[in-house]
């Protein structure tokens, strides 16, 4: 049990904490020779989108169920990847880097956060196993991650 007061959104800063995270994070993850080539077809909304998603995931804002598609849509963006172990590692490496740069230096606050980049990497690599078009069925709301891990 880690005994704090608060969500993880709170600690990180907010919204504009996760935006700049988001857009340090794919700054790497465009100039990187593993990742680009699955980044081909991004576009600067993710960038939002993605702090949107982790704003909620963190205790925050419920908006990417509200506009963006929820927990079904955010699967749905991983389908026909086919993202490898080596992406997802170098992924977790480029994340973990723009942690160390853009969020309080809280050694359990950045612990949890890469706690909870390393579950959700796992499940995007294997729903990315799947072709685009995939019935996902009901996923379930929106994971929540607090100072326990899952909540
Ligand atoms: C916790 C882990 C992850 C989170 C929170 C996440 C989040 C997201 C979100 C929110 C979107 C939708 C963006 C939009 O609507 O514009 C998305 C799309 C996408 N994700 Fe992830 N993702 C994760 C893991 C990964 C991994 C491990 C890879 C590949 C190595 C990956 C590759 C992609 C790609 C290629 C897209 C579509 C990009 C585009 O064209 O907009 N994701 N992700």
């Amino acid at each position: 049990m880690t005994e704090r007061a608060g969500t993880l959104y709170e600690a990180v800063g907010g919204i504009d904490a996760l935006r700049r995270l988001s857009n340090t994070f794919y700054e790497g993850v465009l100039g990187d020779p593993v990742l680009a080539p699955v980044f081909e077809s991004f576009t600067r909304t993710h960038i939002d989108h993605v702090a949107v998603w982790l704003a909620e995931v963190f205790g925050g804002p419920a908006r990417f169920t509200a506009e963006l598609g929820g927990h079904q849509g955010l699967l749905r963006s991983h389908l026909g990847l086919s993202i490898t172990e080596e992406q997802r590692t170098r992924w977790m490496e480029l994340m973990a880097d723009a942690v160390g740069k853009e969020l309080p230096d809280d050694e359990t606050l950045r612990t949890r956060v890469l706690e909870y980049f390393d579950w959700g990497t796992r499940i995007a690599r294997d729903v990315s196993a799947d072709p685009v078009g995939q019935d996902l069925g009901e996923p379930g709301p929106t994971p929540r991650w607090g100072w326990d891990g899952l909540a």
